[in-house]
């Protein structure tokens, strides 16, 4: 894993752990918003105005950050208006690559690039930082929009409604403190809690990690015994971003990253629930559990440095989830 270097690639990475073991992740810097008439959004500058075909999605379907950005292309239709290039799952020495020897990995369908670094100094040629995905790229001014997918996934709610004629609304003006305050909360104790407790390099880390995740966990499994989704009985955002952790945890958190307390599928509403996001129309076409599994257990040496692939339980995610049936909130 490394990073650029005043545009120049290098195979090291600096402050990616503290110096008491734990796991420090590093904000996103690309922070402009597509809104429908290109002004600017709440941080960045202006210009990025919604159009059809103007913008291309970098992802990895292995990554559960990118994840949330397809999920979000595919709930709003945007899917004809935004094309995607899906990475390598293996990042190994030069980060993301544009393999294709890998079913799912398209290449770089825009610029045919070997690597994601390449896409970044397209964008900022002397840039400094993280290499990550995903990524929105505007073909008009060639350069990155933004790198931040919890940004991406607010653009995709709203920005293009004009442009596809698809007002469904996962963040809505009436529950968003509701939603900001369970991602808040998610965010930190399992969407992140997750990568703190696998990249712990000391035992008070990992404790630290470990204990909230799975108090985190407990909390929404008795959240779903008495409402259908997180916010109620309205799907919403925070829904979308939890799933995405969800969906990775027995076949990969569960034991690479040491997460290992429960499964999901112990979590009798959880488990139902993850199924009932999974069965939503569009969402399996987002996910690539060939690509989640190869990615991390091939890729973090660190972890897992004989890079054997565990063989890991069959799922049947379309097994009837009878969340129908429960009364909502
Ligand atoms: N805050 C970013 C995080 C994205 C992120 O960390 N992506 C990971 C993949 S899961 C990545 O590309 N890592 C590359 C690296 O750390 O070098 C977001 O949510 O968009």
């Amino acid at each position: 894993m490394g990073q650029l270097v005043g545009g120049i690639w290098q195979d090291a990475r600096i402050n990616t752990v503290k110096s008491d073991g734990s796991f420090d992740r590093a904000s996103s810097v690309m922070r402009n918003w597509v809104t429908p008439d290109g002004q600017p959004g709440p941080t960045g500058r202006g210009g990025f105005a919604a159009e059809s075909g103007r913008y291309h999605l970098y992802v990895s379907y292995a990554c559960p950050w990118a994840h949330r950005t397809l999920i979000f292309r595919q709930l709003k239709q945007l899917s004809d208006h935004i094309p995607v290039s899906v990475v390598h799952p293996d990042m190994l020495g030069s980060g993301w690559a544009f393999e294709k020897d890998e079913h799912g990995a398209t290449g770089d369908d825009l610029f045919g690039s070997d690597f994601m670094h390449q896409i970044y100094t397209r964008a900022d040629p002397s840039h400094t930082g993280l290499v990550t995905v995903p990524v929105l790229w505007d073909k008009a001014q060639e350069t990155i929009v933004s790198n931040e997918s919890a940004e991406i996934i607010r653009m995709f709610n709203s920005a293009f409604d004009g442009l596809t004629g698809n007002t469904d609304d996962f963040w809505p003006a009436e529950l968003r403190d509701g939603i900001d305050a369970v991602n808040a909360r998610v965010y930190d104790t399992i969407n992140n809690g997750v990568y703190k407790a696998g990249f712990a390099t000391s035992q008070s880390a990992y404790d630290a990690a470990v204990g909230p995740l799975f108090e985190s966990l407990d909390w929404l499994e008795d959240r779903l015994s008495t409402q259908r989704y997180l916010l109620g009985d309205r799907v919403t955002e925070a829904d979308w971003r939890l799933l995405t952790t969800l969906l990775r945890f027995d076949s990969v958190y569960h034991l690479h990253f040491k997460c290992n307390r429960a499964r999901l599928i112990d979590y009798v509403n959880l488990w139902d629930y993850t199924r009932e996001l999974y069965q939503w129309p569009g969402i399996a076409a987002t996910v690539n559990m060939e690509h989640i599994v190869r990615h991390y257990h091939y890729s973090h040496e660190t972890i897992n440095p004989n890079r054997i692939i565990p063989i890991n339980p069959i799922v049947n995610w379309s097994a009837p989830h009878g969340r129908d049936q429960r009364g909502a909130a």
